[in-house]
């Protein structure tokens, strides 16, 4: 379900390196599969899929259910990877604009569901309260720690306009959290919410496949059995260090970082894959970007931003490579019509599908940045579809480990996002 071309990077090295690499790629991927490199303690991410709980998946779903039939919001509270996950499968696999209308009753099939909690903006959120007045909302504070200070201030501001507005709100909100430690689990125990638990050895980047991403992601209609078993099967493919495109990617990427390279830009010709690039920012920013070392990694959306960075990145600074991730086969094609006239110098297309010319220009722009000095690369999934959606996220989150462990730091921490933290709270406490 995902393929991974690197031919066009290749021409940017010497013939042997792929192959003179190759003893520490497979040593790092040892490493993963046999659990000896640092932040061993860290992968339930592997193992959650490893052993699947369908029971979890089935209480997931019914949860849901109810959520889908009692909510017109569904609001989700959590910063970083406590909602990019969900927020990035969303984007992909829901209902681009309303969800679709129950014909007879003319109410929504799904809620929205939406986030807060993810910024400290005092205008968004007295926005987001005036938009929810007078409808009926569920919450899902999500978070790990359970202390984290973006998604509690925002519960904290919620929950007496909860309170004041629903008598069953304890029903209403949906904790998940670690199932043994933070405020967040005390507050749930006390206030009677409901809780699910986020497994203790999986950090908040490779949660996506735990309840922080499966229950905003079933509220918003979308398959989660199939898109977590189609991480299963990808864990199972990637066990073997032949054929192995997620060894593959992070070789690539290793190879440039080691000749210089700074940045890494993924770009999607499909808007609804932007969230993934965001998600995929933060597992590999917060992965690798230790020890001063780390492609810095940045997402664009074509051809939207080749109309505004195209310019540098055909002719600026020769210190980023990029990864193209696209989808083999669309959903319904858009034909572009014969309008009769040629007013628009554009008949030439008609009867052609907008794909084929969104194809055409990945094309285009792929030949153009390599022939301006950019090592490219394309990651490719056969469908935009839960099963190889999942296979992408598995994809990106065991290339990532191994990417972590060819760069020799720890790919499963993230002390350095304490430092900001310590000021701030300094900060605070002066206010
Ligand atoms: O889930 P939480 O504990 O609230 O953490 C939410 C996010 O913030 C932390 O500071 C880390 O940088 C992230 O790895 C984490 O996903």
């Amino acid at each position: 379900m995902i393929r991974y071309d690197f031919s066009p990077a290749l021409s940017f090295l010497e013939a042997h390196d792929l192959d003179a690499l190759r003893p520490r790629v497979e040593a790092a991927h040892r490493m993963l599969l046999e659990r000896t490199g640092p932040g061993s303690e860290m992968l339930g991410w592997r193992d959650l899929l490893r052993e699947p709980d369908d029971a979890l998946l089935e209480d997931i779903d019914a949860t849901a259910s109810e959520i889908r039939e009692q909510a017109d919001v569904f609001l989700c509270l959590g910063i970083g990877g406590s909602y990019l996950g969900a927020q990035a499968v969303i984007e992909a696999l829901a209902p681009l604009f309303r969800p679709p209308v129950d014909t007879e009753t003319g109410r929504p099939l799904a809620p929205e569901v939406l986030f807060a909690g993810h910024h400290l903006s005092g205008g968004y959120l007295k926005a987001l309260l005036a938009y929810l007045e007078d409808k009926s909302v569920y919450v899902n504070v999500i978070s790990k720690s359970g202390t984290t200070l973006e998604t509690m201030l925002t519960f904290r501001i919620l929950r007496p306009w909860l309170e004041a507005r629903f008598p069953d709100v304890a029903r209403r909100i949906i904790v998940t959290t670690d199932p043994a430690r933070g405020r967040l689990r005390e507050m749930a125990s006390i206030c009677g919410y409901r809780r699910y638990a986020i497994p203790p050895d999986v950090g908040g980047r490779f949660s996506v496949l735990t309840p922080v991403g499966l229950l905003p992601i079933a509220v918003a209609g979308v398959d989660i059995r199939t898109l977590f078993y189609g991480a299963v099967e990808m864990c199972e493919r990637l066990k073997n260090h032949q054929d192995n495109p997620a060894l593959d990617y992070a070789a690539l990427r290793y190879l440039f970082h080691e000749r210089g390279y700074a940045l890494e830009l993924l770009a999607v010709f499909e808007p609804r894959l932007r969230g993934i690039g965001a998600w995929w920012q933060q597992l590999f920013g917060e992965s690798e970007g230790k020890a001063g070392k780390g492609l810095y990694p940045d997402t664009v959306q074509y051809t939207t931003d080749l109309h505004s960075l195209g310019q540098y990145v055909q002719e600026g600074r020769r210190h980023l490579i990029e990864t193209f991730l696209m989808v083999a086969r669309e959903p319904e094609p858009l034909t572009i019509p014969d309008t009769g006239d040629d007013l628009d110098g554009l008949a030439y297309l008609s009867g052609r599908s907008l794909q084929t010319v969104n194809h055409n220009a990945y094309e285009g722009t792929r030949r153009a940045h390599t022939d301006g000095g950019i090592p490219v690369s394309t990651i490719w999934m056969d469908r935009l579809a839960p099963g190889p959606l999942g296979a992408c996220l598995y994809f990106f989150m065991h290339a990532v480990a191994v990417s972590g462990y060819l760069l020799g730091v720890n790919p499963f921490d993230q002390p350095g996002v304490e430092a900001y933290k310590r000021e701030m709270y300094r900060l605070l406490r002066k206010i």
